[in-house]
């Protein structure tokens, strides 16, 4: 089965293992289908079923991101059409586009209504492989999707091989919208990228996701954390592309040592807080140019699209039913100042899956087990301070109010919660 349940990209980049290759050949598909029509999802899953495939559904396109970051997809069949009211295609066709970018070989098959073929030139001068009219019918669905995956991927102008990995970052936020421009900018060019940023806030998955877009994309790169002294060696004869990280906690010696070490031949995408520990020399070998992944503060909602995605993906993968945030919990998830940045927001959300009963994750479920004490001086930026503000807030708001039951909820005494309203203001 191509479906890989984990947020993890190794696994998320692997590719799918029985699907058709080259043309002719029959295999199990996997196979996404992007509608909000819960009887077109019914039909199509029923389909695909009884053609010895596998088709999971997205309501939408911010569901189909989350599924193509846990999983991969040989083809995903796509509606032009979300919104109520809306027939110009346009939801659709920015959805392919942006499929198209992360992974420029993905399979994208559109589906239009009969009077839609202006929308589907679209979709086809977009990247789309085919179209399917509504109606449709059952065996001429299949054979289309099996034929576009079957077919040469297109020649575009990318490697063909970064089809193999696609490493998506999720995210809507104009900082995240950068960061994937400068990612597929610098990307193919074989220069030496520094990703800076939080730790947790997504830079390994950046540099995955550099490498996906680079030549030498269908080779594993090799990961050296230069503070592990062994894993110098692995540098000896290395080739490709190479990810190391922490060269900023070398000091001026050992940085010296490493670009001796460094192969000439290799391209490097270096890790680090910050470039400026880095020494010119080092610099121009591992640093040409910098991509900063934004903190997750700085990214507006996106928080909360990732919690969601965190939290389907856990549901998933504990077997747990579907996980939904409430409104307080995404208040909640998008004032929260998360230690550890993405990865921290990922376990609060996995840990609430795995403790919330029917599926519903409350505001007070996403607190820390045991609440920080409040001891810390306010320091002008968004600390933990401002995060049990909203947490408190948003448990208040969930239980109309009810102290109790809120305090209850958080694991505080009925006084504990008093007094940290006082100290809130709330
Ligand atoms: N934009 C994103 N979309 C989807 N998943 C993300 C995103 N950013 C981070 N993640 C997930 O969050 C986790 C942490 O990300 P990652 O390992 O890339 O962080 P990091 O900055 O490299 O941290 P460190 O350097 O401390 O290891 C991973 O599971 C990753 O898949």
């Amino acid at each position: 089965m191509a479906q890989q349940l984990s947020d993890e990209p190794p696994q998320a980049l692997r590719p799918a293992v029985d699907t058709l290759s080259g043309s002719g050949r029959s295999g199990r598909l996997s196979i996404l289908l992007v509608d909000d029509n819960p009887a077109v999802a019914e039909a199509m899953e029923i389909a695909f079923r009884m053609a010895g495939h596998r088709l999971d559904t997205a309501a939408g396109p911010e569901a189909a991101y989350s599924r193509l970051v846990a999983a991969r997809y040989d083809a995903v069949l796509l509606d032009m059409n979300f919104a109520a009211g809306r027939s110009d295609g346009g939801e659709g066709l920015a959805c392919l586009e942006r499929i198209a970018a992360d992974d420029p070989a993905a399979c994208v098959v559109v589906i239009t209504a009969h009077s839609g073929i202006r929308i589907a030139v679209a979709a086809m001068q977009a990247g789309a492989r085919d179209f399917v009219m509504k109606p449709w019918r059952n065996a001429e669905l299949v054979a289309k999707v099996e034929a576009a995956v079957g077919r040469a991927r297109p020649t575009v102008a990318v490697p063909a091989a970064a089809s193999q990995e696609p490493a998506r970052l999720l995210g809507e936020s104009a900082a995240m919208q950068r960061l994937r421009e400068l990612v597929r900018r610098f990307g193919p060019t074989g220069a030496g990228v520094i990703v800076t940023g939080p730790a947790g806030s997504g830079r390994t998955l950046t540099a995955l996701a550099l490498h996906a877009h680079s030549a030498g994309a269908a080779t594993p790169p090799l990961r050296i954390d230069l503070r592990d002294e062994a894993a110098w060696d692995r540098l000896d004869g290395a080739a490709g592309t190479v990810l190391l990280r922490h060269p900023d906690q070398l000091d001026a010696v050992a940085q010296a040592r490493l670009l001796e070490r460094l192969p000439l031949a290799v391209r490097c995408i270096a890790i680090a807080d910050s470039v400026a520990p880095l020494t010119p020399a080092l610099q121009r070998r591992v640093a040409t140019v910098e991509v900063a992944v934004p903190p997750l503060a700085a990214r507006g909602e996106d928080a909360v699209l990732l919690a969601r995605h965190f939290a389907r993906v856990a549901a998933q993968r504990f077997a747990r039913p579907g996980a939904r945030l409430t409104e307080a919990a995404e208040t909640a998830v998008q004032a929260g100042a998360w230690p550890d940045q993405v990865r921290g927001l990922a376990l609060a959300i996995e840990r609430a899956v795995l403790l919330t009963e029917g599926g519903t994750i409350t505001a007070a479920a996403l607190a820390p087990p045991v609440p920080a004490p409040v001891t810390e001086t306010p320091s002008g930026g968004f600390g933990l301070i401002d995060a049990e503000r909203a947490v408190i807030a948003a448990a208040l708001r969930e239980h109309r109010h009810n102290v109790t039951h809120a305090a209850a909820a958080l694991g505080l005494s009925r006084g504990a919660l008093y007094r940290r309203m006082t100290r809130h203001g709330l």
